[in-house]
């Protein structure tokens, strides 16, 4: 069986992968994350998981080693909501996302010397009425500080979800049906290592 590197510097990801099974090394690569000018959502979130298995890739001495790399933004109107830059913006954030639906994208791709595969997943999400000074003591929790459009859906941030359509693994930040299905075809087993 190959052996699989996790491009991500995540805890989320890593605790995902963990869930189902699979042996892995974690690597932190470092990209621009910066779109391109007028890039679509849904082609920005698959370059970055692209670029950033390729770039794990690269670091990789062993031949027949496979490199999983992952990508989550949240989408409001076909705007790209990534972190917060600061306290401001988050607030922002929060406040477009008040009351409404929007997507949370997250792109997977496996790259070895052979090539890369890239699958996105789109899942759709449903706040309810965020109140001003909720969004303010959630900032000062910690917890927006690093996440796609300034929440946590497996944290605190649950508070605010009134719905869920598509993939929850997949809006923390790796669609574990889709990764397990990909790892499949490049001869990484899961299920290989309790995770409970
Ligand atoms: C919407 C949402 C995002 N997030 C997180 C997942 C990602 O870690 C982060 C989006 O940033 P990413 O750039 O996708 O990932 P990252 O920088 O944390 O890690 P790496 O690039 O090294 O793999 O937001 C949650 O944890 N919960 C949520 O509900």
């Amino acid at each position: 069986m190959p052996a699989l590197f996790l491009a991500s510097a995540s805890p989320r990801r890593r605790e995902l992968l963990t869930q189902i099974g699979v042996p892995f090394t974690q690597l932190s690569v470092s990209i621009d994350e910066t779109p391109l000018g007028a890039e679509l959502p849904d082609v920005y979130v698959q370059r970055l998981a692209r670029e950033k298995a390729l770039a794990g890739l690269a670091r990789v001495e062993d031949e027949s080693a496979c490199v999983l790399g992952a990508d989550t933004t949240v989408v409001l109107d076909q705007r790209i909501l990534g972190k917060p830059i600061d306290k401001a913006d988050a607030l922002a954030m929060l406040q477009a996302l008040s009351g409404r639906e929007h997507q949370v994208m997250t792109a997977v791709a496996l790259a070895s010397k052979s090539g890369c595969t890239v699958q996105l997943v789109t899942s759709r999400v449903r706040f309810r009425t965020i109140e001003p000074h909720e969004a303010e003591a959630y900032w000062a929790s910690g917890e927006p500080h690093d996440k796609a459009g300034s929440y946590a859906i497996q944290g605190w941030g649950a508070v605010f979800v009134s719905a869920v359509e598509g993939s929850y693994s997949a809006v923390v930040g790796l669609p574990l049906c889709e990764t397990a299905q990909m790892l499949g075809v490049y001869g990484v087993e899961y299920w290989t290592k309790s995770s409970v």
